[in-house]
């Protein structure tokens, strides 16, 4: 069944903990989908989702607490980090977010990948034993329309090369991140020129083709 022209109950909900995040996205999507965002602690997305207690082990759940003052929030908010393939984790999250949300959700998930190692701290310490450099940086958008219904992924990759830091350091890897074709990292680029080659701009780049092609429509009463 095709979801073309479905009525959505409400704008999508971008959930992540991650200021820095939601600050992309919303220069990457602008308004060109209707979506609000929402930060979520671990349990109460774990209250709302009794299937997730089942579904966290199997992908060999942690936690992670942001100490939030480094990327502006006031408060400390603790978001639930699972392991697994990348895909499967930006599907878990989302399908846990729409549980909770009750609607329809965007989440995303972000790693640096080299070789088998993904964006680790002291990364260069570590890469000095390796003489390939380089990398790269992917984002998986998940969009689950509903609760219990199978999340839709888009994924966006951009190669590039690890070097020594170089740049703004309020953005977790970006200054060791030089993505190909270009002599600044993402920490040095003006936002706009990151934006527009970065693995998020480009994941993004397919949920508005999504959403174009799809063309929702939310319920007037947004608010619901
Ligand atoms: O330099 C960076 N440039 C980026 O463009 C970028 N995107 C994400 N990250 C970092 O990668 C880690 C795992 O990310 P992650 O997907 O698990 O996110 P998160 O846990 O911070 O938030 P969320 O899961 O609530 O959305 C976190 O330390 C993020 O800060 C980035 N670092
Ligand atoms: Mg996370």
């Amino acid at each position: 069944m095709s979801a073309a022209g479905r009525v959505l109950p409400k704008a999508v909900t971008f959930v992540t903990g991650n200021a820095k995040k939601l600050e992309e996205v919303r220069a990457i999507l602008g308004s060109s989908i209707p979506f609000q965002s929402l930060k979520l602690d671990r349990e109460t997305l774990l209250s709302f989702c009794p299937a997730a207690s089942v579904a966290l082990p199997r992908l060999q759940p942690y936690t992670t607490s942001i100490r939030s003052s480094r990327e502006g929030f006031r408060t400390r908010v603790s978001v639930p980090e699972l392991q697994g393939e990348p895909e499967d984790i930006s599907k878990e999250k989302a399908r846990m977010a729409a549980s909770q949300v009750n609607g329809p959700v965007l989440v995303e998930d972000t790693c640096l990948c080299f070789n088998a190692l993904k964006g680790l701290p002291g990364l260069n310490n570590l890469l000095k034993a390796y003489e390939d450099k380089s990398a790269f940086a992917m984002c998986i958008f998940s969009l689950a329309l509903a609760p219990g219904e199978e999340p839709i992924t888009f994924v966006g990759k951009t190669a590039g090369k690890i070097v020594p830091a170089r740049g703004p350091s309020d953005f977790g890897w970006d200054p060791v991140f030089q993505p190909d074709g270009f002599e600044q990292t993402y920490a040095e680029m003006p936002k706009s020129v990151k934006n527009e080659i970065s693995h998020r701009g480009k994941a993004l780049a397919l949920v508005k083709e999504h959403f174009a092609s799809a063309f929702y429509t939310v319920q007037s009463d947004g608010s619901a």
